[in-house]
């Protein structure tokens, strides 16, 4: 169950500020320094070196498995570690000598259920947070959060009155009035339906600045990543594959697997001829490689361009799927097993075309080194 837990013996909270306003003076650098975690005979997570500098929201990305809530239950106290520490606010609260508990780290949590008390009305779920206030002083802050949240109405109502986008706002409102030197999230919005999920990513990354919160949020969802962090960590098998902002994994993924985690890539074979990478649909890119060195190409669906006159090689269309603003190819092309993949625009290629020319956008290619596609 979610809870909210705050360091009240080391702050005293300013009852005249916003609570979810001008105060800023709050948010802590969390640090992860050669992390490690083993649990039930293996190793979960390994080697995790990771900074999230105060104020900024990092998103630790990667598939199911991959050791995202680990981390997260680890920076809480929740979980201990087994090797290296972790620091918020540049101190130890977690280390071969040392460990703090959750209740005296100073960080808010937050779950994808929302966890909310079913029995208490808004007002006194987001009060839970403030005991440590006098009373009068919790309700005045609590509903001055509601009211920053859109809900201050709703402040004597119960959990189950609300909708799902509701009530992750009353989560957010209570996660966040003890003021929390960081804020963990996990999947915060998996529980919501598409359109409220886009209006809460915005709602909250909104309420994240005006907080100035540090703040770090575990989803398995790239587009999330991309628009809720100012920095991506992504995981793999419990170890951290790249770290960077959306841009840097989106354009210079590190291997196959960050390249395919942000879109969907054909992966081809290639070689280097002649100061070039040269694959199955023709030229791809310049390469310092010497002449021979095979590498692996990832190619986004969206690099392969194919017109019904002009290209590098030639390509049957197997199938033709309409798929909203683009079409999705499914090609053969001489010598490669696999269909190639390629999205269109639907005017680039006039129906019941069969035959046609293809050829690769190297700004929507990656290449790497070997047969794996490692980095
Ligand atoms: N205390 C533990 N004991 C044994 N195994 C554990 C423990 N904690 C986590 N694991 C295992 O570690 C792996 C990583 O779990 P974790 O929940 O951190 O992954 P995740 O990336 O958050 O996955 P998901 O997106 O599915 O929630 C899983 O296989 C999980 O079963």
């Amino acid at each position: 169950m979610a809870t909210v837990r705050t360091d009240t013996a080391e702050r005293q909270h300013d009852t005249t500020a916003a609570p979810l306003g001008a105060d800023a003076g709050f948010a802590a650098d969390l640090e992860f320094r050669d992390v490690g975690f083993r649990a039930g005979g293996r190793a979960i997570l390994s080697g995790i070196d990771l900074q999230v500098p105060a104020g900024q929201i990092l998103c630790l990305l990667g598939p199911s498995g991959s050791g995202k809530s680990s981390l997260l239950r680890i920076a809480s106290g929740i979980e201990r570690q087994t090797e290296g520490r972790v620091l918020i606010g540049g101190r130890d609260v977690a280390g071969p000598d040392r460990f703090v508990p959750p209740e005296g780290r100073g960080v808010g949590l937050m779950f994808q259920d929302f966890a909310l008390f079913p029995h208490m009305s808004l007002i006194d779920n987001v009060r839970y947070g403030l005991r440590s206030l006098p009373k009068g002083a919790q309700r005045e802050v609590a509903v001055a959060a509601l009211r920053r949240v859109g809900l201050e109405r709703l402040g004597e109502s119960f959990p189950h009155h609300l909708s799902g986008g509701e009530q992750q706002r009353v989560a957010m409102a209570r996660a966040l009035v003890p003021r929390p030197r960081v804020l963990l999230m996990d999947e915060p919005f998996s529980g919501l339906d598409s359109r409220l999920r886009d209006e809460m990513r915005s709602e909250t990354v909104a309420i994240l600045r005006e907080t100035r919160a540090t703040a770090m949020i575990v989803t398995h969802d790239a587009e999330e990543a991309m628009r809720l962090g100012d920095r991506i960590a992504l995981l793999r098998d419990g170890r951290l594959v790249q770290c960077g902002s959306a841009r840097e994994l989106y354009r210079r993924p590190v291997d196959l697997f960050a390249a395919s985690f942000f879109s969907e890539i054909n992966v081809l074979p290639g070689s280097v001829k002649a100061g070039a990478v040269v694959g199955p649909l023709g030229r791809v890119a310049d390469s310092p490689r010497s002449d021979g060195t095979e590498v692996t190409v990832g190619l986004r669906l969206e690099g392969v361009r194919v017109s019904p006159d002009e290209g590098s090689v030639r390509a049957r269309v197997l199938s033709r799927q309409f798929v909203g603003r683009s079409d999705l190819l499914f090609l053969a092309v001489e010598g490669v097993d696999r269909p190639i993949r390629a999205r269109i625009r639907p005017n680039d290629l006039p129906d019941g075309v069969h035959e046609v020319f293809v050829s690769v956008d190297p700004q929507e290619a990656f290449v790497f080194e070997g047969k794996s596609g490692s980095a």
